[in-house]
């Protein structure tokens, strides 16, 4: 048969088209195999990273190692992605971070492994220095951020401080001034308006108003009708903001964008100059005022704040404590206790609106307790009831409703330390030099090991024993840290939570607004990302509890 072929097309001869035919192949089959080989890798790296699920707790992959799995638990809560893993894991596993980053850490909820690094071996257990690069500019040498001897002397100065008759005057005091003259009138203002409010952002500004008046002897004035905008207050929270985010960043990025001032580093600057700017001129202005002062005849007009107490000790060399050091001393109280005690009265106030029956509990025993109050016409009024110290002392069930929501959502969520020296938990879980340990205190709330089947309930009954408020181990409830670095604002923080909860409740019933969505904040503390808007009731039956008082 002849074959019919275009005009200029040329007709191969059966060698030459075989010839064609493979040297084609020839072309085609790396191609091929390239792409069977790099299936087959992938597959192969696939099943070895997801096999890995097994003994990690999460896949490994090469170069990001979990990260991806860490992206994903972002996306939704991740807290609840890590309190899922770790109860997978037995309470502790290792997260592998991306090659070259400084994400590698063991992370822990077991509170045996948590005594360990907290208390039995704690000097081989520092902050470390991976922190205190990355809190230096913000924090400089106070004591959130030192170690060892720097740190061992601002304890004990604060500590003797923090427990002195002088002190608890002071918390007294400016809370009965911020809750009587600037809260309750901010609360009567949203109900003569009818405008919910939010909350979070109230109780924020009462804890930053107290501590710094604690701290620096001065009150800001965040917490005032019309809710203003404090420059000092917004600085701080910024610089804090920013500081965080060196955490998460790779150390040389930040430390590059340090250098050439700009994004968050450059933010971060000009709001710890605006921060700095506020320590100076109070600093300048007490050393003038305690300069004026005869200690043998003013002794009382003596402030007792902790600026004060600092400025009038020496140093070991029997110098006066220089400028910067009570800059950083100031800023890191500050940093400690104004947002902690909010968040936590947040978190508590939305469990009090799902929990209807312990906010009733609650109420009554704060009638039970003004009931034995001796009466005088003053108290009987209805808004001019201050608890006194020994009143806020007995109220055990709210103690243990606070500590309940503390457990459930603790202010700071985890917590970081860094190993010094080779060891081992009491799990068996070996710890290089260098490692960076997590403990996960939201986690440990949350663990049926440690707090039974019910772990998941808002049920403030398991911390009291015959009606009376009765403490857990520190290394089981780890919202306030455990061993030498206990928080040093825990009895001030339960004061002034319970002083404040019960000034509210007493008054008001609170109602979280409608679809209002309530979800945690990824950030240092705890903070509801959207904040808590609530209306509020004013409670009718007091006047009518005060009558039938008056009557009995
Ligand atoms: C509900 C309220 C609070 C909670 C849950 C809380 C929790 C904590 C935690 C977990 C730590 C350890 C942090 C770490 O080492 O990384 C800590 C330390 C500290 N807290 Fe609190 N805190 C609260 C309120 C306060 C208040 C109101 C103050 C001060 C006015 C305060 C002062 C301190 C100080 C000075 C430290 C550092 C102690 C040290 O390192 O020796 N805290 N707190």
């Amino acid at each position: 048969m002849e074959t019919m072929s275009p005009t200029n097309q040329t007709v191969l001869s059966s060698g030459e088209l075989t010839e064609t035919i493979s040297s084609r192949r020839l072309l085609l089959l790396p191609e091929f195999q390239f792409l069977e080989l790099f299936i087959a890798l992938v597959l192969f790296i696939s099943i070895h990273s997801l096999r890995q699920r097994k003994r990690h707790g999460l896949p490994v992959w090469p170069f990001v190692g979990m990260l991806p799995s860490l992206l994903l638990g972002l996306r939704t809560d991740v807290y609840e992605w890590l309190t899922g893993v770790l109860h997978q894991q037995n309470t502790t596993f290792t997260f592998n971070g991306p090659w070259f980053t400084s994400l590698n850490s063991v992370i822990t909820a077991d509170p045996r492994n948590v005594e360990h690094l907290l208390k039995t071996k704690f000097s081989n257990f520092p902050k470390g220095e991976f922190f205190h690069n990355n809190v230096h500019d913000l924090l400089g040498d106070g004591i959130f951020s030192a170690d060892n001897e720097i740190w061992r002397r601002q304890r004990k100065t604060a500590s003797i401080e923090f427990h002195s008759a002088e002190f608890r005057n002071l918390t007294t005091e400016s809370l009965i001034e911020l809750v009587h003259s600037r809260l309750l009138p901010v609360l009567e203002e949203s109900i003569k308006n009818s405008i919910p409010i939010d909350l979070q952002d109230v109780l924020l500004r009462l804890t930053f108003d107290n501590v710094c008046m604690i701290a620096f002897g001065v009150d800001p004035g965040c917490l005032r009708l019309g809710l203003p905008e404090i420059p000092f207050a917004r600085a701080f929270e910024d610089a804090t903001e920013m500081t965080v985010l060196r955490f998460v960043a790779p150390t040389f990025v930040w430390k590059a964008m340090r250098y050439l001032n700009i994004g968050s580093e450059k933010k971060l600057k000009e709001s710890i100059c605006e921060v700095d700017k506020f320590a100076d001129k109070v600093i300048h202005t007490r050393k003038k005022e305690l300069s004026l002062l005869d200690f043998s005849k003013d002794d009382k007009k003596l402030r007792s704040d902790l600026l004060t107490v600092f400025m009038r000790l020496k140093d070991d060399e029997g110098k006066p404590f220089s400028k910067k050091f009570l800059r950083d001393i100031c800023v890191n109280f500050i940093l400690a206790g104004r947002d902690t005690s909010s968040v936590a009265l947040s978190w508590f106030f939305w469990l009090l609106n799902q929990n209807p029956d312990v906010e009733k509990q609650i109420l009554e025993e704060i009638r039970r307790i003004i009931a034995q109050r001796t009466i005088s016409d003053e108290e009987e009024k209805m808004n001019s009831v201050v608890f006194r110290p020994e009143e806020v002392k007995k109220m055990d069930y709210l103690q243990a409703a606070l500590s309940e929501a503390l457990r459930l959502y603790p202010s700071v969520p985890l917590d970081h330390k860094e190993v010094v020296e080779d060891d081992v938990f009491p799990d068996g879980t070996i710890l290089k030099k260098g490692t960076k340990v997590l403990y996960a205190i939201y986690a440990m709330g949350r663990m049926e090991s440690i707090w039974g089947k019910d772990c998941r309930e808002y049920r403030p009954e398991r911390w009291l024993r015959d009606g009376r408020f009765t403490s857990e181990s520190a290394y089981k409830f780890t919202a306030f840290n455990g061993g030498p670095r206990l928080c040093l604002g825990k009895d001030f923080a339960y004061y002034q939570m319970k002083f404040v909860a019960a000034s509210i409740i007493y008054r008001y019933q609170l109602n979280v607004v409608k679809n209002h969505l309530v979800i945690p904040k990824l950030a240092l503390t705890m903070y509801m990302k959207y904040g808590l808007k609530v209306t509020l009731n004013k409670r009718d039956d007091i006047e009518l509890h005060n009558r039938i008082r008056v009557q009995s």
